[in-house]
């Protein structure tokens, strides 16, 4: 059995009295699809196509219509907790050192001891940040400040990361490394990993398997297993199979046209 399965999920928003809508949003219509322990999955579409309502239905953090959410053998209906969170902005708490504000998701969870303390050293020293333990989060570019909340999010050794373009308001070369070391990330924690990008060569990039969804309500449209080799580095970006990827993505978001057998 895969470790995720994503099965027929549909999500309808209901008017919400007051708030001048007329018609219930239908965020997400029959959306399928599995995964697999240790997989990097992007997934791609419109914008508005429903992938952030999708990963917060996965985090069990809203309730879905109809269909199934199931994780590591788990239905999921409400936040079972083993996974973690990134979103586009850092969200780092301003008063608070950076060594605490990775140690917070441990607070919660009362498990706040030496050996978190010690696992949090490990995962700065992994993103490069063993100088600034003690600093404050707007001592830190934003790039470090991702990396911390990349910390955050594994702290608690979670199988399962879900990241909503958490690089896309970076610039475009500290992008290209947040890249480099997500992928050390995933190697090094065997998470399985839901990406969320309007990049095409991002997804393309990170993702054993790049899910393209179609416009609202989103369905799934194509699913892409990408085949490039390990270790990948950003020479990658400029072979035949990288380019034929990204082509059968564009293709697929109907950016351009099919042509049989086009690279
Ligand atoms: N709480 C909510 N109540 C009502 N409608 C919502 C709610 N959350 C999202 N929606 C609607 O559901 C649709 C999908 O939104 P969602 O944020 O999942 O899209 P997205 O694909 O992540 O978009 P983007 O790529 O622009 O971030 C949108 O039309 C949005 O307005």
């Amino acid at each position: 059995m895969a470790f995720g399965t994503i099965k027929n999920v549909r999500k309808v928003f209901p008017v919400r009295p007051g708030s001048g809508g007329k018609e219930p949003v239908v965020a997400l219509d029959d959306a399928s699809f599995t995964f697999e322990k240790g997989e990097l999955v992007a997934l791609l579409g419109p914008s508005g196509c429903g992938k952030t309502t999708l990963l917060r239905i996965v985090a069990g953090l809203i309730s879905k219509t109809s269909g199934s959410v199931m994780i590591g053998g788990r239905e999921i209906n409400e936040p079972l907790g083993d996974y973690g969170f990134v979103f586009q902005a850092p969200s780092l708490m301003p008063w608070r050192s950076v060594i605490d504000n990775v140690l917070f998701p441990m607070e919660i969870l009362k498990r706040s001891d030496k050996a978190a303390r010690v696992r949090a050293g490990e995962l700065l020293e992994l993103v490069g940040l063993s100088a600034f333990h003690q600093a404050r989060p707007h001592q830190l570019s934003g790039g470090m400040q991702q990396r911390v909340a990349l910390c955050r999010a594994l702290i608690h050794q979670p199988n399962l990361l879900l990241m909503d373009e958490p690089f896309g308001a970076l610039d475009e070369l500290t992008r290209l490394e947040m890249n480099d070391l997500l992928l050390r990330i995933r190697k090094e924690t065997g998470a399985s990993v839901l990406f969320v990008t309007h990049s095409i060569a991002e997804a393309v990039y990170l993702a054993d398997k790049v899910i393209v969804f179609s416009r609202r309500p989103a369905r799934v449209s194509t699913e892409i297993s990408v085949s490039l080799p390990y270790p990948r580095s950003q020479a990658t970006r400029f072979t035949p199979a990288f380019t034929q990827a990204e082509r059968t993505a564009s293709e697929a978001l109907g950016i351009v046209p099919h042509v049989e057998g086009a690279a």
